[in-house]
């Protein structure tokens, strides 16, 4: 068996049939999930997340519990079943216990709430065992009643309050807010149910509320709302702040400890503007009674508009200048220089009606809205400024409905105070502007644990329909999932003006002379354009800064920044081009029913609708790298309930490596240990190939089996690579001139596909390590994202492959992972060696091909510590994420670059050319 002519693998030719991959293949791929989907039940199909699933030798596994999902086990029918919409009774989803809070204004009511999970991480006896070596306890969490949970944002126009109750009504928010003390979800609704709110309305609609609802409002100080608003989404949130100046967006990252004094601007109806000096530490310094209102209402009697956005949407194709007085105005064409007034300067809004002889009925609606907001914008500014400048704050933050995201609106208030302050002070505005009460509101429900979330505890996500209320399309779905489909459904009717709906003023709208004419994007704007901004906060308590990164406060996972426009054109095309084959391959792995193909349909135009809506503003997510875009596609598949496309896929892949597994490690065994470690660095960039997120890999499968394709790679692995420290990696390992260096103690390897990668690829490298006393842990995912391996999955391959050879199952059984197959895989029939090193799997948190080391799971954390080596492979996590990071400890990033363009740009080479970066600790 062993390999000819230097060739390692000659002797794996027999497997060749078992290994195609064609387009026969592909069909029986398809067919076998149809298989799957028919002979499921039903729970375990849609839930995998749940126990209860068997894995390929038939052994009962467990899913991880990081993010749950729908449980529909045991789900029934009430009432009716010949119904067309009956009510489905869900014993054991334990999802959707809400809480919420209000903030009721004079024109809008913005509402925020909380859905509850459950925490079912499953403690199966495995991860007992991995968290007694890792000597996590859970007497170290600290203990967050708010566990698990997700923030939701919605707003109604105050006109519409009734929309408002139906929609706390349907979804039973009122339910959870039984005392507004304490967090009791378990009691039923009673008469004693009260709900936080602030605002005017808190107190003018307190009677309905009890009438509609039957809760009571507890009133909360409007003040004391904002600023604990602000300072929790300041504090908890990354991308919460930025400027925006001459149509470009910045986020700015602020300091937390660096955060006080400053200057909130809060825009509503009114203005008020509060010095902000700490948590709970404020004082309101001054307001104006021009503000939101005031647009709103004059805007109104002047153009007969309908509504706010409709009243800004005008602003967009106005022309100022018609109803304006300006300084060339009564300069003839001049500038007043003297002062620094140049021509175009407003001498006095709405001026030129003085010595017009026209009439309202003469003026564009569209001129006298961009007048008006022009003025208003303006004057809040410029009294912003004065207060700043009276206190001595450099920073201030505009919140409050009256912005809406609105480039034009944003580009105008930071103008006045930089013309003011002559550039010393900053306008800065947030995304979450107009929910800063009602997020305070919430914030004062005591023990929810709130204020302790640090940034790393929050990911911020965006499903479909997140913030859409009101009108026929009423949101957000929550987590039904028909729902989710007809709304989706709705959104397509509803065509494009939706896809693209934030109005962008292309730079140089207010220029320093601030008097250009915004151009029209009017087709793009829709009525609540800005709430898209805002998406669904998932609290998780459990994840944590990889505590290895050398600087985590420098650190930045994205390699790929798409704020480039071309470069974010690039992606949005290739990632277009993936969605047939990949609603393809969704669809199938559901058993290709017809509810699978409706789901596949809506998964795609969500994710096209996200794509043309990334392509419209870069920045409307927060600030987006290519890790954010390959995430969101996998978000995106989860919501609509494709929860691992590529199962079938994946499993095949890892049968046929592990059926050459033993050769593999036979012929590895015979080498002397220079040789095995070039092999083995060589066995892990080869089967980095095997990669379905590549559309350049997925041509290539139809084209050969596995093992012609694993050979072609091997083929190509001529040293140097592109990027090659293997001899500084080696003289690490080996030593040289005869010094035996001391072995690692503990390895991180970050695995990434399944079958060859994970298979022939990183276990062999990660038994070489625990040859030489190193102990191991594998990295893998919490969730699916394409062919990558999963973390709950790791296990049953490491079985597999323990069963062919000594040191994979001495270490796998000290490191807990042969739970189920400890009696009976013994090659020797002996019990486990408790005196070799540990082999162990931990999850790392995340569910996307890329890995943001800010944000892991704590098992990875409570892994690290012990660490002295990390090895990132695959083009995910070692390029598009992490390729610059830099790590306390050694790091070993390997990957093979599969896509033309990255290999350029990164390394200035081509396709299928290798990265192998030693870095020693830093
Ligand atoms: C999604 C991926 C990062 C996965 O690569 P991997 O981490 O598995 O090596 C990669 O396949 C990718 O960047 N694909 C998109 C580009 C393309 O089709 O070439
Ligand atoms: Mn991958």
């Amino acid at each position: 068996m062993a390999g000819l002519n230097g060739d390692p693998f000659l002797g794996i030719d027999d497997n060749i049939e078992k290994l195609q991959y064609n387009n026969n293949s592909k069909e029986a791929i398809d067919k076998e999930g149809l298989v799957v989907g028919i002979g499921e039940d039903s729970s375990n199909n849609k839930n995998n997340n749940q126990g209860g699933e068997k894995d390929m030798a038939g052994n009962s596994i467990h899913r991880s519990g990081s993010r749950p999902q729908l449980d529909l086990s045991k789900a029934e029918i009430q009432g009716n079943s010949e119904e067309r919409d009956p009510t489905i009774l869900l014993p054991n989803q334990t999802d959707d216990i809400s809480h919420l809070a209000l903030d009721i204004g004079g024109s809008l009511i913005k509402l925020v709430y909380f859905s509850r999970h459950e925490d079912q991480s499953v403690d199966d006896k495995r991860k007992k065992i991995v968290k007694e070596r890792l000597g996590i306890s859970n007497g170290n969490r600290r203990n967050f009643p708010v566990l698990g949970g997700r923030l939701h944002f919605v707003k109604f126009e105050t006109s519409k309050l009734n929309e408002c109750l139906d929609f706390i009504s349907s979804k039973q928010l009122h339910r959870g807010g039984i005392d507004s003390h304490h967090w009791n979800s378990e009691a039923p609704a009673n008469e004693n149910a009260v709900i936080k709110a602030t605002g005017g309305g808190a107190y003018k609609f307190a009677d309905l509320f009890k009438e509609r609802l039957g809760v009571s409002i507890d009133k909360e100080d409007e003040m004391d709302c904002l600023v604990a608003g602000a300072n929790f989404l300041l504090k908890a949130i990354r991308h919460e702040a930025f400027t925006h100046m001459e149509g470009h967006k910045e986020f700015v990252q602020i300091d937390h400890n660096d955060l006080f004094p400053y200057l909130l601007v809060n825009i509503g109806s009114g203005v008020s503007i509060i010095k902000v000096d700490g948590d709970g530490k404020f004082q309101r310094v001054s307001g104006t009674n021009v503000g939101g209102g005031t647009y709103w209402g004059l805007g109104r009697l002047l153009t007969k508009c309908n509504n706010f956005d409709e009243l800004l949407e005008l602003s967009q194709r106005g022309d100022n200048r018609t109803i304006d007085m300006l300084v060339g105005d009564i300069y003839g064409g001049m500038d007043y220089s003297k002062i620094g007034l140049s021509a175009s300067t407003i001498a006095s809004s709405f001026g030129k009606a003085i010595s017009d002889k026209k009439e309202l009925q003469d003026y564009r609606p569209e001129d006298i809205s961009l007048s008006l907001l022009r003025m208003i914008s303006y004057n809040i500014g410029q009294i912003s400024y004065l207060n700043a400048l009276r206190f001595g704050l450099k920073r201030i933050f505009f919140g409050g409905f009256f912005i809406r995201g609105h480039a034009y609106t944003m580009d105008t208030i930071s103008f006045a105070v930089h013309f003011w302050s002559k550039g010393e002070a900053q306008a800065m505005f947030l995304r979450h502007e107009g929910f800063l009460g009602a997020v305070g509101a919430f914030m004062s429900y005591q023990k929810h644990g709130l204020d302790d979330l640090m940034v790393h505890h929050l990911v911020e996500r965006f499903p479909m329909g997140a913030p859409y209320t009101g009108g026929k399309i009423h949101g957000p779905p929550l987590g039904d999932l028909n729902e989710k489909i007809s709304w989706m459904e709705k959104f397509v009717l509803k065509g494009t003006e939706i896809t693209a709906p934030v109005p962008m003023a292309p730079p140089g709208t207010t220029g320093l002379g601030g008097f250009e004419v915004p151009s029209s994007r009017g087709a793009t704007l829709r009525s609540d354009a800005s709430a898209l901004n805002v998406g669904v906060l998932h609290l998780v308590p459990t994840l944590e800064v990889f505590p290895l990164l050398a600087d985590p406060k420098m650190y930045e996972p994205n390699t790929i920044d798409l704020s480039d426009h071309k470069e974010l054109e690039y992606w949005f095309t290739v990632l277009s081009g993936h969605l047939p084959d990949l609603v393809d391959k969704a669809v199938a792995s559901e058993g290709g029913t017809d509810d699978a193909k409706r789901r596949g349909d809506a998964f795609a135009r969500a994710f096209s609708a996200h794509l043309a809506r990334l392509m419209e503003e870069p920045a409307a997510y927060g600030k987006l790298g290519l890790a954010n875009l390959l995430e969101l596609r996998e978000e995106c598949l989860r919501e609509f309930q494709f929860l691992d496309a590529y199962r079938s896929i994946k499993q095949r892949e890892n049968e046929a490596s592990l059926a050459v597994l033993p050769d593999l490690l036979l012929e590895l065994d015979h080498m002397d240990e220079e040789t095995r470690l070039l092999t083995l660095i060589e066995g892990v960039l080869a089967a980095n190939i095997f990669d379905w997120g590549s559309r350049a890999c997925v041509d290539f499968y139809h084209k050969g089996t596995i093992i012609e394709i694993y050979r072609m790679s091997r083929n190509k692995m001529q040293r140097p690579w592109r990027v090659d420290d293997f001899d500084l990696f080696k003289e690490r390992m080996l030593g040289s001139e005869g010094k035996k260096p001391r072995p690692h103690k503990r390895a991180l390897l970050f695995v990434d596909n399944s079958g060859a990668d994970i298979v022939l690829g990183m276990l062999p490298l990660a038994r070489e390590l625990l040859r030489r006393g190193t102990e191991v842990v594998l990295v893998a995912n919490s969730l699916p994202a394409l062919n990558d391996v999963t973390a709950m999955e790791v296990p049953d391959i490491v079985a597999e492959a323990a069963k062919h050879c000594d040191i994979l199952r001495r270490a796998a059984e000290a490191g807990g992972l042969l739970v189920d197959a400890m009696n009976n895989n013994s090659l020797d029939g002996s019990r486990g060696n408790s005196s070799s090193v540990p082999l162990m799997v931990v999850e790392n948190g995340c569910g996307s091909p890329c890995i943001d080391l800010r944000q892991v799971s704590s098992e990875l954390a409570a892994a690290a510590k012990h660490a002295d080596l990390v090895i990132l492979e695959g083009m995910g996590r070692a390029l598009h994420t992490n390729f610059n990071a830099r790590f306390k400890c050694e790091a070993l990033k390997l990957a093979m670059v599969k896509n033309q363009r990255l290999a350029e740009k990164l390394i200035k080479g081509k396709i299928y050319d290798c990265v192998c970066r030693y870095e020693p600790a830093t």
